[in-house]
């Protein structure tokens, strides 16, 4: 192991004996076995195996086209797998509550509901009474203490607060896990910096497990406890790597030397994997 490894204290990844106690010393949160998928002659996946730990935000990241959201779209059940078990806590994805933040807000919210009923819909889905499903939506923006009228329609609001409405869609059923494609792509860079501001105070206070594919490291980065690095396909881990940088994490944080440390390490670890072919 390298010098550069051992400052970032990578944590192997491996098939642990007992599936009670995964490769980070706790039970993982989400466990994945033998995950194969292709798409035509294409395969994305062939017997991958992934722990997620509770509680950390995690960023995926890699070469284009690797595989990044086709992984957390299986994870979250949006497509199937061909092959492989995905476990959470031992359940499967239908016993257990979770979130999704798409990357396209344009198309994720309904533009003929306000965004209260936006955020209010998925317990509306679970059956929640009226009066209930008003004193949660309340009680979450309160608590989040967003300021956002509202009684406005997606229309009528800024892209990075229909992206606001469509993370707080997610949160409102208090999931167990998040997952988050890409959500501020399609931003500009102002709103795409408070919005960074805005998911870091959202973990801060749920601490709920979070996946976020990302295509900007230094984002990937600043957000994460660990980055998971993803080689071209067939996707292997090329490294998990931890960063441990105190949270809030700010713009000093970004000049930090264990930030930059492990920005490079990530970049090192990615062009080693886009150059080989
Ligand atoms: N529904 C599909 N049918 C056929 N091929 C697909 C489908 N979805 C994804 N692919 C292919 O599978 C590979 C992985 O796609 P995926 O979108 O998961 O990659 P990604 O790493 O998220 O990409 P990007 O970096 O462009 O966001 C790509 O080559 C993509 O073209």
């Amino acid at each position: 192991m390298s010098a550069i490894q051992h400052a970032f204290r990578p944590e192997p990844i491996s098939v642990p004996s007992s599936p009670a106690v995964g490769a980070f010393g706790k039970r993982p949160h989400v466990t994945i076995r033998g995950l194969s998928k292709r798409f035509d002659k294409a395969v994305i996946y062939d017997n991958f195996d992934l722990d997620i730990p509770r509680g950390e935000l995690i960023s995926v990241f890699g070469p284009n086209g690797c595989g990044k959201s086709t992984l957390i779209n299986m994870i979250a059940g949006l497509i199937p797998v061909d092959a492989g078990q995905i476990l959470f806590d031992g359940m499967l994805l239908s016993e257990i509550k979770f979130g999704y933040v798409f990357q396209n807000y344009r198309e994720a919210l309904f533009p003929w509901m306000r965004a209260f009923d936006n955020i209010s819909y998925p317990l509306k889905m679970m059956k929640v009474p009226a009066a209930e499903r008003k004193a949660r939506t309340e009680k979450l923006v309160a608590h989040l203490g967003v300021k956002l009228d509202l009684n406005k329609y997606p229309y009528q609001m800024s892209g990075g607060q229909q992206q606001l409405v469509s993370i707080m869609r997610a949160l409102i059923v208090e999931p167990e896990i998040l997952f988050l494609d890409e959500p501020f792509s399609a931003l500009d860079y102002e709103m795409t910096l408070f919005m960074r501001e805005q998911l870091q105070k959202l973990f801060m206070e749920t601490g709920t497990t979070t996946v976020l594919v990302s295509h900007d490291l230094e984002e990937a980065v600043y957000l994460a406890d660990r980055v998971l690095l993803l080689s071209r396909y067939p996707a292997r881990v090329a490294d998990f790597v931890q960063y441990d940088g105190v949270r809030p994490r700010t713009d000093a944080t970004l000049s930090e030397p264990d930030f930059v440390r492990t920005k490079a390490h990530c970049l090192d670890v990615f062009q080693r994997e886009v150059r080989r072919s």
